[in-house]
């Protein structure tokens, strides 16, 4: 068993199979210990969610409940403000000292890191892991294409060799759902079963989410 902390952030808006399944991966590839989904309180790049955030974050919770070893981190939906990366791993970094920490984050989210906050400072805190996305191929802006392609190591395991700095690929197996998909289909009111858990699809429609 390794000892890194790995967070998987999103805005689980709703949270689907695609994350679940590309979640439980990376989770048996790195042989993680401490695996955290991390819904995002307020997505700084995002004019709105679908659903506030406490939604949010109870229907990821609903969803890993049968599973232990995949655990929720709530802190950006307590903290108020623009939910930044940079802060956040800035103080789970507090928390855990110089144990790795591992970033995972879609293909997609990858190809726009230039446009996050301080987005530099967020490989001096972490380690990334690229998970490829559906659809969706390296198209680096700016400096990221450079960064990335220094730090870059081919096993995930030599992510385990320091605290953070170094970026990694892994293959994950490809869901095409997005959770626009699914506010979608519940908008026009076709039935998005079999693409999330069944007890989040209840959550919604007891809430009346995304009509
Ligand atoms: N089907 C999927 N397979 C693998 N990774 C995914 C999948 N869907 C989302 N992700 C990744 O999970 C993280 C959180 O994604 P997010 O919550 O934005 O989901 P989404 O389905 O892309 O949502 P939206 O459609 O609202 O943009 C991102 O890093 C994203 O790349
Ligand atoms: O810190 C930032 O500036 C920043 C900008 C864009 C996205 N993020 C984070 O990236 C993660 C994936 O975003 P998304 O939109 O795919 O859900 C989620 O944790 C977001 O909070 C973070």
């Amino acid at each position: 068993m390794n000892r890194a902390t790995v967070i998987f952030g999103g805005t689980f808006d709703p949270v689907h199979y695609g994350h679940l399944r590309a979640a439980s991966e990376v989770s048996e590839k790195l042989a993680a210990d401490d695996f955290r989904l991390l819904p995002a309180g307020n997505p700084p790049h995002r004019d709105h969610t679908g659903a506030e955030a406490y939604h949010r974050l109870a229907m990821l919770e609903l969803a890993l409940a049968p599973y232990p070893d995949l655990t929720v981190d709530e802190r950006e939906v307590r903290r108020g403000g623009p939910s930044y990366m940079v802060e956040t791993l800035a103080s789970i970094r507090r928390e855990v000292g110089s144990r790795p920490v591992i970033l995972c984050l879609g293909q997609d989210a990858a190809n726009q890191l230039s446009g996050w906050h301080r987005w530099r400072e967020l490989l001096e805190l972490a380690h990334l892991v690229v998970m490829k996305r559906p659809r969706s191929r390296p198209k680096y802006t700016g400096e990221v294409a450079e960064v990335l392609g220094e730090r870059r190591v081919r096993r995930p395991s030599q992510l385990m060799e320091s605290g953070a700095g170094r970026v990694c690929y892994l293959g994950v197996t490809q869901l095409a759902i997005s959770s626009t998909d699914i506010r979608g289909q519940l908008a026009d009111g076709r039935d998005p079963r079999f693409l999330l858990p069944s007890t989040v699809l209840a959550y919604i429609r007891k809430h009346g989410l995304y009509h």
